[in-house]
């Protein structure tokens, strides 16, 4: 075999393509892993998830050895994605008592679990502590009563955090920004401080830090900092009016990512270093320099690891103004596009080396006129039977895919060095008729 030609910069690492111009990712060429799966599939590469989780870790415990980097499992969570978080050291942050499970499933360290969410039920609450999970962030006063009551009952003391929010625009799609001062999520600051002499007056619950998340996939650094700012800001007027001094601050996630050509988000390091300095220098100045920082990055650590395998089927020309190419998945297994305009850029798996000079719209198979996956994108001139490539699919698609239109989930294998395994079958009719009662 000739030497294998290189794919853009944001495929899974270590992919490439080879002599009969097909997609090659982990080894495996993309055309037998569609053969043998079937499609829609999602592929991901174990390489790229460890590659990233070590560069988080190696950026911000390499600039403070304190620092923490837990992976936000809502991007993507299944037992092997958990059992890789583990084996790499990233703490996890988990949403719900149904991710919570999956990662006990897989073996996860409860103790390095941060558990969020801005409804949790009374169940979910007493699972967190029964599991004994390191953190549980209190996300209003209604929680903390209910949990301060809960751990009561079971007389031990859990260890929470607060979440605020610093009222910081990160400039990101409205509908992925959540440190706003009208966001559902966290407390606003006054109170979070009535909220602190709260919890300090219970014997069952521990105050550790403070976390914010302001949004997803935010290109800027300055918002990072504003909110750091106006974070640290507080913790120092914590200290002040209760004389409290937490250990840790958690910063959330909300590194971008690359979707397209020329797009060009900071890298890690780039993030590390200025997120880092800002942190040392703040704590410096407010005399806080026992605070520990934690970031939580979801989408960047696994959006890359995953592509997305399409079977091309109809070809609808509307002459002059449109060329749909009708692909066997779409909004049903990546909402994202319907949802945010999220866009990607696609590619044909099986002919990566002919030029792109048509224009498409793909579309996907689902009852809605918004199901489209790209909108006036360039491919090769396709045919039925091509396979459509979709780049940066390892994060918020599977775990936001429905059965819309009784349609299966797709399946989702692994790849290594050149070995591949199934981890989550295609669903079937069974499956979707398991809670169906009649
Ligand atoms: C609390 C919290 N932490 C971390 C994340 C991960 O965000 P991202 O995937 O943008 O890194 C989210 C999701 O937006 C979140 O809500
Ligand atoms: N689901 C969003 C990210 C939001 C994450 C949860 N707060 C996306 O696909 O961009």
């Amino acid at each position: 075999m000739g030497a294998m030609k290189e794919t853009p910069p944001f495929f899974p690492l270590g992919s490439a393509i080879n002599d009969h111009g097909h997609l090659v990712i982990g080894g495996c060429d993309s055309m037998d892993l569609a053969e043998t799966y079937g499609t829609p599939l999602y592929v991901f590469a174990e390489e790229d998830i460890r590659a990233r989780a070590r560069e988080f870790k190696r950026e911000f415990t390499g600039r403070l050895s304190s620092s923490r980097v837990v992976y936000a499992g809502k991007a993507c969570l299944n037992r092997a994605v958990a059992k890789i978080i583990a084996e790499e050291g990233l703490g996890l942050d988990v949403v719900s008592g149904g991710e919570l499970e999956i990662a006990r499933s897989a073996g996860f360290p409860m103790k390095n679990i941060y558990f969020h969410g801005n409804n949790k039920s009374d169940a979910e609450l007493e699972l967190a502590l029964a599991a004994g999970v390191g953190r549980i962030v209190i996300d209003n006063a209604w929680e903390l009563a209910r949990l301060d009551g809960i751990a009561g009952a079971r007389s031990c003391r859990a260890d929470v955090m607060l979440r605020i929010k610093p009222g910081i625009d990160p400039h990101t799609h409205a509908k992925i920004t959540t440190g706003n001062i009208d966001s559902k999520f966290g407390f606003g600051l006054e109170d979070a401080d009535s909220a602190v002499g709260r919890i300090l007056s219970s014997n069952s619950l521990k105050l550790v830090g403070f976390h914010y998340h302001i949004g997803s996939q935010i290109f800027e650094i300055q918002p990072f900092l504003d909110a750091m700012h106006t974070a640290l800001g507080f913790i120092a007027g914590v200290r002040g009016r209760w004389g409290l001094i937490v250990d840790e601050l958690d910063a959330g996630g909300g590194f971008a990512v690359q979707y397209l050509s020329g797009q060009a988000p900071p890298s890690v390091g780039e993030y590390a270093e200025a997120i880092v300095s800002f942190f040392k220098e703040e704590c410096r100045r407010l005399d806080l320099t026992s605070l520990s920082l934690t970031v939580e990055p979801g989408r960047a650590t696994v959006a890359r690891a995953a592509v997305a395998l399409y079977s091309v089927g109809v070809i609808k020309d509307i002459p002059g103004i449109r060329r749909y190419l009708c692909v066997d998945g779409g909004m049903a297994d990546n909402i994202r596009p319907a949802l945010y305009g999220a866009c990607y850029e696609p590619y044909l798996a099986n002919r990566m080396t002919e030029r792109a000079n048509q224009l498409y719209t793909v579309a996907g198979r689902f009852c809605e006129s918004g199901d489209i996956l790209a909108a006036d994108v360039k491919l090769p001139a396709a045919d039925p039977g091509d396979t459509l490539v979709m780049p940066v699919c390892g994060a918020y698609c599977i775990p936001m895919a429905s059965n819309y239109n009784a349609f299966f989930r797709p399946a989702v294998v692994m790849v290594k060095e050149g070995q591949h395994r199934l981890i989550r079958r295609r669903e079937s009719i069974e499956d979707l008729l398991r809670t169906d009662l009649g």
